[in-house]
Order: C-alpha cells, then structure tokens, then sequence
C-alpha cells in the first residue's frame, strides 16, 4: 500500500544555476532538465505574471511584443534578478519534482555563481526551500566543474579547471577538495556573441540579434584562423543599418576568429594570472596534470590549442563540457566522499 504512495515523494535534486542553461539532475537519475535560464514576463494592467520560462521563454527573446519581455535573470555571472531567479528556481524545481508538497522532502544542492554576494546566496537558498526542499546545500562552480570532469579534487595534487560559462570564466586551482586559487573574469559565451554582433555592425553596417550570433559562434566560432584564414563561408540575414531593410551578407571564418580575438584573448589573460598566483608546488602539478576546460565554451573549435600555445601547457577539453557542473554538483550530493565541498551558505 505504501509503495503508492512513495511513488509520489520528490526526489533529491542538483542545480546548476547557470548564467545561459539551468541544468537539474536528480539523484539516482542523472541529467532530468536543461533549459536556457530565460524567463518571460508579461506586464497587464501594471502587474506582472511570468508566461513562460526556459525553451518556451527563450524562443520569445528578441521576438515579444511590448508586453512580454524576456529575461535573463542571471547575467555576467551574478544575478541580476533575484525575483525572477527565485521564480524561475520554483518552475524547474516544480516541472522536475510536481506542485504536490505531500510527500515533498527533497534535499537540494544548488551551485551558484562565484560572484554572487551572501545575500544572494540567501535569496537562491529562500526560493529553493520555498520550493519545498528540506534542505539546501550551495556548491562553488569550479569544484562542480572539476568534480563533473573526473579531476583528483580530493587528492592532494593541484589541477586546474577552466569553465568557459555564459556569463563568466571561472579559472580555479584545486587540490584536497578545496580550491588553492580561484578568479572569475567577466568575459564567457555571451561576449563571444557580442564581439559577433558588433563586427558585423562595423564592417558590414548589418544588425543582427544575439540569438542569430549565438547561433553562428555554435556552428563556425573558432579560437584561431583556418589554416588558408578563410575556412568556410557563412550567409548572414539581419537588417541594413543604412537603409534600415533586411539584407543577406556572408563572412567566412577566419573573421569570425578575427571577431572573438578579444573575448578569448580576455579568457586566456585570465589563465596566465591564474598561473602566475598559483603556488610553485601547485603550478608544479599542473604541468604534468595539464589544464581542463570545461563549460560550453569550451566547445569553440581551438580554444584548447590556443591556450596551451599561450601557455605551453597541454589542455584538454572534458568529455562533456555543457554537462560538467551539473554532472559535478550530482556527484557532490550523491557522494559522501564529496559532502566535504557543499555549504549552507
Ligand atoms: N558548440 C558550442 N560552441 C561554442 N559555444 C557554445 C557551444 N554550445 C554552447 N555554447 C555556449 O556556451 C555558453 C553556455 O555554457 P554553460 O551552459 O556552460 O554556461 P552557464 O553555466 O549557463 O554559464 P555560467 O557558467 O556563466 O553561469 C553559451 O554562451 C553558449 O552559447
């Protein structure tokens, strides 16, 4: 009889709140949601109601009429939006687990920004408990990151971990589960889409939104010109800043390298000040150990070789770079070896 009813309890879940996806894995389960962190706010009579959050809200942005905006309410690796981060925290939570709060009893870990301030902390930790968590635990991305990847976190042997997020980098140094060096720069996927928009605005007086950029880093970004510095050639629809119609331009390759030369220039002048704060025994291991990239823009095609050129160090891209810090904050709830990481504030 009462195997029905366990049917019903919520299970224990792991979030990684990210800036660009928010990705839940449930525990004993693996990878159940992975959503863009995008929320649609539709304002009528001056109050606000949220009309749609993740793929449906993402597919609205750029695209809404005057009374919905979309929202991103996580940017630059801090939340800019605690009221809509905390809505957006209840809908996964409840699409994941149901509205039911009967049998609900779930422990949640949830792995936050590492820019995020205390009281930010607080608000993410407030909406998962109002979700109906029994317990939260908070986890520091790149321990997530480095856990996800499979690195020796808990031995004490330094590794590095770089996760190339939407809004931020995080390059950290880890050893015996805690991290040695942690910096966070401020340049990730987003500024990659940016750099598109604004070299195609500047050399062909075309406008074009971040989603169709985004698109374009995905498919043909890469870190370093092709060899012949064209590569292929991409046919680009927008709207003609001088005579405000649509129009159709085409660029090629090696100026998509050209435009993400300055975000991924950023990126890797975060890596050689990681380098050189990192202790000489550490920064020893790291030599024979390498350096992990993680994150989704770890996907860009040569980023791994541009940045062992730049240091001399051999990279590697994780086997899963999207899925890493999910991966990774699953791991920490599900293994007691690594119940040492997670906080509660
Ligand atoms: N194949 C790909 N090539 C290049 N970039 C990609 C690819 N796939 C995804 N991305 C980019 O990866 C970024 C999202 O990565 P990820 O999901 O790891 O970030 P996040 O965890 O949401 O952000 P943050 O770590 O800043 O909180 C986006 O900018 C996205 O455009």
């Amino acid at each position: 009889m009462f195997e029905n009813l366990f049917k019903f309890r919520s299970q224990d879940l792991a979030i990684d709140l990210g800036t660009a996806n928010t990705v839940v894995y449930a525990r004993g389960r693996g990878i159940v949601l992975n959503e863009p962190s995008v929320v649609a706010i539709e304002t009528i009579n001056g109050i606000k109601k949220v009309k749609a959050v993740g793929n449906d809200a993402k597919m609205m942005m750029g695209k809404t009429p005057d009374s919905i905006e979309a929202i991103r309410p996580l940017r630059d690796g801090v939340i800019a939006d605690i009221d809509v981060a905390e809505q957006m925290i209840k809908h996964f939570i409840q699409k994941v687990n149901g509205k039911s709060k009967l049998f609900s009893y779930p422990e949640i870990v949830i792995c936050v920004p590492s820019g995020s301030t205390s009281v930010e902390r607080r608000a993410i930790r407030d909406a998962a408990s109002n979700a109906g968590a029994r317990q939260v635990f908070l986890i520091e991305e790149p321990m997530a990151a480095a856990i996800g990847a499979d690195m020796p976190v808990t031995e004490p042997i330094g590794s590095m971990v770089v996760d190339v997020g939407g809004g931020t980098t995080e390059v950290a140094v880890l050893s015996l589960r805690g991290l040695a060096y942690t910096t966070s720069v401020r340049t990730g996927g987003d500024k990659m889409d940016e750099a598109i928009v604004s070299y195609v605005r500047r050399h062909h007086n075309l406008l074009i939104g971040e989603t169709t950029a985004e698109r374009i880093k995905k498919d043909f970004g890469v870190a370093q010109a092709p060899a012949d510095g064209v590569g292929h050639t991409i046919h680009i629809k927008g709207r003609d800043l001088v005579n405000g119609v649509p129009k159709e331009i085409s660029i090629n390759q090696g100026q998509i390298a050209e435009s993400l030369s300055e975000p991924i220039g950023t990126i890797i002048e975060g890596v050689r000040i990681a380098l050189e704060n990192t202790a000489p025994e550490l920064a020893a291991d790291i030599v024979d150990q390498g350096i992990v990239l993680t994150g989704g823009g770890a996907l860009i095609s040569g980023l791994d070789a541009a940045l062992s050129d730049e240091t001399g160090l051999p990279v590697t891209v994780a086997e899963d770079p999207l899925a890493c810090v999910a991966i990774g904050t699953g791991r920490a709830m599900e293994d007691p070896m690594f119940r040492g990481v997670l906080t509660t504030a």
